[in-house]
C-alpha cells in the first residue's frame, strides 16, 4: 500500500438531506470507532435553511440531529455540520457526494480549488446529469472531471429512513482502484450495512439511476389499482430495459451487477417504498388523466433525469408509460422504455 492510503484518511460529507443524514450517523460511528484509520472529525456540507428562526447548521450542531430531513435520528456529535462546502472539503481525503443530481456541478464548481490533489470522491447519488449538447453523464464522471479525482460510488436498496433505524440491508460500492476497496468497507460496513465491493463503476451507477424510471412506472400501476402481478410486470420489463440501456450506452456486457444490491434488490425496494413509487402514485391519482405527449417532467422536478410521456385511456384500461432518457444522448439514437398494459 502507498503512503498516502496509510496516513489517516479525513472524509466529509457534501450533502445533508435524508439519505445524507441517514450516511453521516454510519459514518461518523465508523469514524470514531477506528481511530487508528479515520480522522475523528468528519465535516459535513449542509445546504443552510431557516428552521423555525434557528439555522439547520445550528441545530445539527446543538442537538445532533437532523430535523428537517431525518427527525428522531441522531447523528454522532463528530459530524459537524457546516454551511460552506469549501470549508467542508478543505483538506478531506475522501469525499462523500450525496446531493441531489441537480446540484452536484455547481456545487463541484465551487469546491474544485480546494480539493485536495489524490482524494477520493464517493458518489451516493442516483441520478444522471442531463445538460445540452453533451447529452446525459454519469454523475461520477461530473465529479471526476470536475474536481480531477477518481471517483467511486455506492448503490443499493438503501431507504434512508429504513437504514438510520437499523434494519437490515445490503449496499454495493464499486471503485476502479483495488487498493480501496478495504478502507470504504471499513467507512461504511456495519451490522446492519452489508458492503459489497466491485469495481464496475459505471454499471452499479447506472443501475442507481435507472431504477428511478421503473419505480415510477411501479407507482403509476399502484395508482391505477392495478395490482401486485402487473407491477411485478414493469418490474421484470424496467430490468431488462436497465440491461439493454447498460448494453447500448455504456457498452456493458456484465449482467452480474444487475444480481447485487444495486441491481434487482434496490429495484424491488424502489418499486415498493421509494419516493420515485408515491410520484407515480400521486401523478395517477391526483391527474387521473395526462395527454399523451404531455411532459411528465414538470412535475416530477428533479426525480426524473429525463423527458418522460406518459398517456393511460381510461376507458380502456390501456397504460402506455415511456421514458425517452436517451433522446438526447446521441443522434439517431434512443432508447425507450415502453409500458404497454392492457387489461
Ligand atoms: N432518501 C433515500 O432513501 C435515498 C437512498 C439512497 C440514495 N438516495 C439518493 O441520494 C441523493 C440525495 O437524496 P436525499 O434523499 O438525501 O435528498 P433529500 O431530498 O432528502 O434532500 C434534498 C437535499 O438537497 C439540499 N439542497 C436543496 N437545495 C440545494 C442547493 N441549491 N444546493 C445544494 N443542496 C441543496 C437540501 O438542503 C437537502 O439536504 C439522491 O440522488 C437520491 O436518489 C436517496
Ligand atoms: O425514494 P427513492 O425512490 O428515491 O428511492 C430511495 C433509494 O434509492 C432506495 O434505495
Amino acid at each position: 500500500m502507498n503512503a498516502a492510503l496509510a496516513a489517516l484518511k479525513r472524509v466529509c460529507l457534501i450533502g445533508s438531506g435524508n439519505w445524507g443524514s441517514a450516511i453521516a450517523k454510519i459514518v461518523g460511528l465508523n469514524v470514531m470507532n477506528q481511530p487508528d484509520v479515520f480522522e475523528k472529525e468528519v465535516l459535513m456540507y449542509v445546504y443552510e435553511e431557516i428552521i423555525d428562526g434557528a439555522k439547520l447548521t445550528d441545530i445539527i450542531n446543538l442537538e445532533h440531529e437532523n430535523v428537517k430531513y431525518l427527525p428522531d435520528i441522531k447523528i454522532s456529535p463528530n459530524v459537524i455540520a457546516v454551511p460552506d462546502v469549501v470549508q467542508a472539503c478543505t483538506n478531506a481525503d475522501i469525499l462523500i457526494f450525496v446531493l441531489p443530481h441537480q446540484f452536484v456541478k455547481e456545487t463541484c464548481e465551487k469546491m474544485a480549488s480546494a480539493v485536495k490533489p489524490g482524494a477520493l470522491g464517493l458518489s451516493l447519488i442516483k441520478g444522471f446529469v442531463l445538460t445540452e449538447g453533451e447529452g446525459i453523464q454519469l454523475v461520477s464522471n461530473i465529479i471526476k472531471n470536475t474536481l480531477d479525482i477518481e471517483t467511486a460510488v455506492l448503490m443499493g436498496a438503501n431507504l434512508a429512513t429504513e437504514v438510520a433505524s437499523e434494519m437490515f440491508c445490503e449496499t454495493t460500492i464499486a471503485c476502479h482502484n483495488p487498493e480501496y476497496h478495504g478502507i470504504l468497507s471499513k467507512l461504511f460496513q456495519t451490522p446492519y450495512f452489508r458492503v459489497k465491493v466491485i469495481e464496475n463503476v459505471a454499471g452499479v451507477e447506472a443501475c442507481g439511476a435507472l431504477k428511478n424510471v421503473v419505480g415510477i412506472g411501479a407507482g403509476i400501476v399502484d395508482g391505477l389499482g392495478f395490482g401486485d402481478n402487473t407491477k411485478a410486470a414493469v418490474i421484470r420489463l424496467g430490468l431488462m430495459e436497465m440491461m439493454k440501456f447498460t448494453k447500448v450506452f455504456l457498452e456493458s456486457d456484465d449482467i452480474s451487477v444487475f444480481f447485487e444490491s444495486c441491481g434487482i434488490a434496490d429495484l424491488v425496494a424502489t418499486c415498493h417504498g421509494g419516493r420515485n413509487r408515491l410520484l407515480g402514485e400521486a401523478v395517477v391519482k391526483s391527474m387521473k388523466y395526462i395527454c399523451h405527449s404531455s411532459y411528465f417532467e414538470p412535475f416530477c422536478l428533479s426525480r426524473l433525469f429525463s423527458a418522460a410521456a406518459f398517456s393511460y385511456n381510461h376507458s380502456s384500461r390501456h397504460m402506455m408509460f415511456q421514458v425517452l432518457y436517451s433522446h438526447h444522448m446521441a443522434k439517431n439514437s434512443c432508447l425507450v422504455f415502453t409500458y404497454f398494459i392492457y387489461e
